[in-house]
């Protein structure tokens, strides 16, 4: 039989902006970073990066002999085109230059090492989203949603798209599910909905992790190494031990 060549990763995935995707995914990549995996982290939105907040404005991606040098942040490579030299240039990818950019930015990079790459995807379901399913191969994909029923409608169609071509849901992660006074230490919940609940109805056998709004899990996003406190939330929820023994289970680590 044929072995997959492509490169192995995780997808991380929401139907709607700003509900903690990037923020969930740099946690991925640094808590599987310190269990040992040889992590790549890629932002596959090339239009709206968050790497340059997340990984800090002076983080660049440089050129060498004809190839690109990641970005290292906490020792992990990391690219992204809002680590580009120009980064406040609109970039508009159309069709085949948007397949031939992505294909570009992860084969013609000395990523060193590469056992599992956390892909950080655009929202929702487009053009770019297709071409990653086609570039890389998922082991697993997680899901970030807020409570709120607004972001499930979106979700349901991310969804569906993951579930045609394939690719277990490992974890979905509720963000912002839960806000506690750091007088008196209630907890309430800020937002009304239940997408969480409503979605794990659908995917019985993965995880839900609940986040609740936190300073801690907000500063991971804030520039360089922040604090781990939402590392430690997906590592409590299971997520980070499933995800290594997917990896363990076809591991192939290539080196580029
Ligand atoms: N659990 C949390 N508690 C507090 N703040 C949070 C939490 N999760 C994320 N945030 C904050 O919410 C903001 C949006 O997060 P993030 O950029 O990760 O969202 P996103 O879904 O990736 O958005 P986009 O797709 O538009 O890039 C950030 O400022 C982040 O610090």
């Amino acid at each position: 039989m044929h072995e997959d060549q492509r490169p192995q990763a995780v997808y991380i995935c929401s139907g709607k902006g700003g509900v903690g995707k990037s923020t969930v995914a740099k946690a991925t990549s640094r808590g599987l970073k310190a269990r040992g995996l040889n992590v790549g982290h890629f932002d596959a939105d090339l239009t709206g990066p968050s790497a340059p907040t997340l990984f800090g404005a002076g983080t660049r991606l440089r050129i060498l002999n004809q190839r690109i040098q990641p970005a290292i942040s906490d020792g992990i490579p990391v690219i992204s085109t809002g680590l580009l030299a120009d980064a406040d240039h609109p970039y508009i990818w159309h069709g085949p230059l948007l397949r031939g950019a992505l294909h570009q930015l992860f084969h013609d990079a000395d990523w060193g090492p590469l056992d599992l790459l956390v892909i950080d995807m655009p929202p929702g379901t487009g053009e770019t989203q297709l071409a990653v399913l086609d570039e890389f191969r998922a082991i697993a994909a997680v899901i970030v949603t807020t409570p709120h029923e607004l972001a499930l409608v979106d979700v349901r169609r991310s969804l569906r798209m993951l579930q045609e071509a394939e690719i277990p849901i490992a974890a979905i992660v509720e963000n912002m599910a839960e806000a506690t006074c750091p007088q008196c230490a209630h907890s309430w919940q800020p937002f009304p909905g239940t997408a969480g609940d409503q979605l794990q109805q659908l995917l019985p056998d993965s995880r839900l992790i609940k986040v609740p709004i936190d300073s801690g899990a907000s500063a991971i996003s804030n520039h360089g190494n922040g604090d781990s406190a939402l590392v430690q939330y997906l590592d409590d929820g299971g997520l980070l031990t499933d995800l290594c023994t997917l990896h363990a289970t076809n591991p192939t680590t290539t080196s580029r």
